[in-house]
């Protein structure tokens, strides 16, 4: 039998929102700090919700680009991971796992099969990645705005990549993704939202119900 399909909901602001995605049952929640999100959380209550995560669920920081003191701040606050959301590139992101001493998720944006090709290069890098729709030129930030992207662009990923599937899931999507990509994991955000940043505990609990009737 395969493992169970590990279900990450990013994102998170609350503790009341925490509680109930561990109540669905969701492996992992996110919390992202990068100014310009609607789901954004600062420094201060990004520690308040690893600590209350802590030894119920894992905790992932998403971060965009950050300088050495913004991973050292984060680093110390014992997230089990961190997530790079940015233009990093591979030798950035070893460097920032080197520093941190955690392990790594790399979001990789896709929109064309030149960008499947990119992901080999963080291979060895990052502990995990996480594939992603790549957002319109313009858009205001790097993720988190509910895309989708052609997941047949995945057939000619390496089988063996340990890698999580995001971009525009729901709770009525999900179902045919995990069949159809079949990836180690599934990230959701705007999909379990009333509007940006505002999660909604009952989608959630659809959002996981619908993974593990898939997997
Ligand atoms: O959520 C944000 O606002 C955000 C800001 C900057 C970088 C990344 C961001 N979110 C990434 C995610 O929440 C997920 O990892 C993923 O992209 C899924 O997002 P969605 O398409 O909204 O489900």
């Amino acid at each position: 039998m395969s493992d169970p399909v590990i279900i990450k909901i990013c994102g998170i602001k609350t503790k009341a929102l925490l509680d109930a995605s561990i109540a669905a049952g969701a492996d992992m929640v996110g919390f992202v700090h990068f100014a310009r999100s609607p789901r954004h959380v600062d420094i201060d209550t990004v520690g308040e919700l690893i600590s209350q995560a802590r030894g119920r669920v894992e905790s992932c920081v998403l971060l965009v680009n950050p300088d050495n003191t913004l991973v050292a701040q984060v680093a110390a606050l014992g997230p089990d991971w961190i997530q790079l959301h940015g233009p990093e590139t591979p030798h950035r992101v070893a460097t920032i796992r080197d520093e941190a001493g955690i392990a790594i998720i790399k979001a990789c944006p896709i929109g064309g099969p030149e960008d499947v090709v990119a992901v080999k290069g963080f291979a060895d890098v990052a502990d995990r990645i996480l594939l992603d729709a790549k957002p319109p030129r313009q858009a205001e930030r790097p993720g988190g705005l509910g895309h989708s992207f052609d997941w047949s662009l995945l057939k000619g990923l390496d089988p063996d990549l340990p890698f999580m599937l995001s971009g525009g899931l729901t709770p009525e999507t999900v179902g045919e993704a995990v069949r159809s990509v079949r990836p180690m994991g599934v990230d959701v955000s705007s999909g379990v939202e009333t509007a940006p940043g505002v999660k909604d505990a009952a989608l959630i609990s659809a959002f996981v119900r619908a993974v593990r009737d898939a997997g």
